[in-house]
């Protein structure tokens, strides 16, 4: 068995969708299952969606909605014809769900809301690729991840209960493969125990296709990109970027976590538990060699160069001049929990500690707000943290070239700097 995950941008228009299904024709005869993201920016259209309706504005956040609509009903029409009612149908029951929530007023929490509408990105896609693929000679099984994947209600980042999900694997995914050979179903989303919808955090697809990986025992998972490999910088900002054929676990788990936007840094526990190799390969020329993910030691990577923008930088000083020791430092940390806030470069000095975050709007301001009841507090937004791993001295110059150096650290091997 194996386990494939198609992202937004190999289903985001009819030919996309189309070349999706001509790549998973090609594995017929082989058991598969495969995960499906939202069409393209589907998510963050849902995303806008679910502001002006908390925000009370009914008729905006029903208009947007029209056009997530539209926009499936369209892809479906084009793509389909015997199966065009059947999905159709499907599409509207969702669209119902949205709908009736919308023209209620909210009473509970904003990301209780966010989950419940946003996960019908995944729902509106699968449903039109599995109709399309079973319409064109492709047999699936469409499921829906939210009998299988339970969750605990932290909503928009939710916890996956492992006991509760491998056992409604084994009962509702494993026996479909007794008499068919795919399984096609959503990423990123779930349920908790009361039957509302959660999601695990953006982009995190890649992490359900690892957890169905990890629980199936599956013999690998391909992730299909629009990119021929992961390279070692994102190819839309480096152009001189150059492929990475192999790499082992532990380099693409420090990839993530300093911010390469390619794999979601949840994705490669589940996978490493049970050794299951990663692939990474591009949809839009399946014959690339790609990249290869596993257990191995590999030698000699050139320098990964990873550049996340919107950071704020804080800097916090004692506001009597008493140095920042561990009593500051744990109140900090604790607002980084409590806001649920991770810093992605700190610094600590005698009467001062300088924090780099993510620009998360509303929840970096909270950080800020609090953070300047216990220091005097300094913000500096729209930065940026550039981070070379492999670090052999050559191209930082380069890459740094016309910016203001905030704040540099470097170990051995791993250089950050922050740039005004
Ligand atoms: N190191 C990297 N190697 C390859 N692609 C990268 C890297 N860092 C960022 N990317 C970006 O990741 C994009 C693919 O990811 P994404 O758009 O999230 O795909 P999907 O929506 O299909 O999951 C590429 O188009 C590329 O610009
Ligand atoms: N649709 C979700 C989940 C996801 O993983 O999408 P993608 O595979 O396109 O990154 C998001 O945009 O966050």
């Amino acid at each position: 068995m194996k386990v494939f995950k198609f992202g937004g941008a190999s289903v985001n228009s009819v030919d996309r969708v189309k070349n999706t299904g001509n790549i998973l024709k090609q594995y017929q005869g082989e058991k598969l299952l495969v995960v499906i993201s939202a069409m393209g920016k589907t998510t963050n259209a849902l995303e806008s969606v679910v502001e002006a309706f908390y925000a009370n504005r009914k008729d905006d956040a029903l208009a947007l909605f029209e056009q997530v609509k539209q926009q499936h009903l369209t892809t479906a029409k084009y793509l389909l014809v015997t199966h065009y009612l059947a999905c159709e149908q499907q599409l509207r029951d969702f669209f119902t769900e949205v709908e009736w929530m919308l023209h209620d007023k909210p009473v509970r929490e904003f990301d209780y809301y966010y989950d419940q509408v946003v996960c019908v990105g995944e729902l509106l896609s699968t449903s039109i690729v599995s109709h399309y693929l079973n319409e064109t000679g492709v047999p699936n099984k469409w499921l829906d991840v939210r009998d299988i994947f339970r969750t605990d209600d932290n909503f928009r980042d939710a916890t996956i209960d492992w006991e509760y999900t491998s056992a409604q694997i084994d009962d509702a995914v494993k026996p479909v493969f007794t008499t068919g050979n795919m399984v096609l179903t959503q990423g990123y989303i779930g349920s908790t125990d009361e039957n509302e919808s959660t999601t695990l955090g953006r982009e995190g697809s890649d992490y359900t296709a690892a957890v169905f990986a990890n629980i199936l025992d599956a013999e690998s998972l391909t992730i299909w990109k629009d990119v021929e490999s992961v390279m070692n910088a994102d190819p839309r900002r480096f152009p001189d970027a150059v492929p990475l054929p192999e790499l082992n676990y532990n380099e693409v788990i420090e990839m993530a976590y300093y911010g390469a936007q390619v794999i979601h840094p949840k994705t490669i526990k589940p996978l490493q538990n049970k050794s299951i190799p990663l692939y990474v390969k591009c949809f839009l020329d399946p014959l690339l060699a790609g990249t290869i993910i596993h257990n191995q030691p590999v030698k000699q990577l050139p320098p990964v160069i990873v550049l996340k923008e919107k950071q704020v930088m804080l800097q916090l000083n004692s506001k009597d001049f008493s140095f920042v020791g561990e009593h500051h430092v744990g109140l900090l940390y604790h607002l980084f929990e409590k806001i649920k806030i991770k810093p992605n470069l700190t610094q600590n000095g005698a009467i001062s500690f300088v924090c780099v975050v993510d620009d998360q709007g509303e929840k970096t301001e909270r950080l800020a707000l609090e953070a300047a009841s216990i220091f005097d507090t300094k913000v500096m937004k729209e930065l940026s943290l550039l981070t070379i791993r492999h670090y052999t001295g050559d191209h930082l110059e380069k890459l740094i070239a016309g910016r203001t150096v905030l704040l540099k650290q470097q170990t051995p091997d791993t250089v950050q700097v922050l740039l005004g």
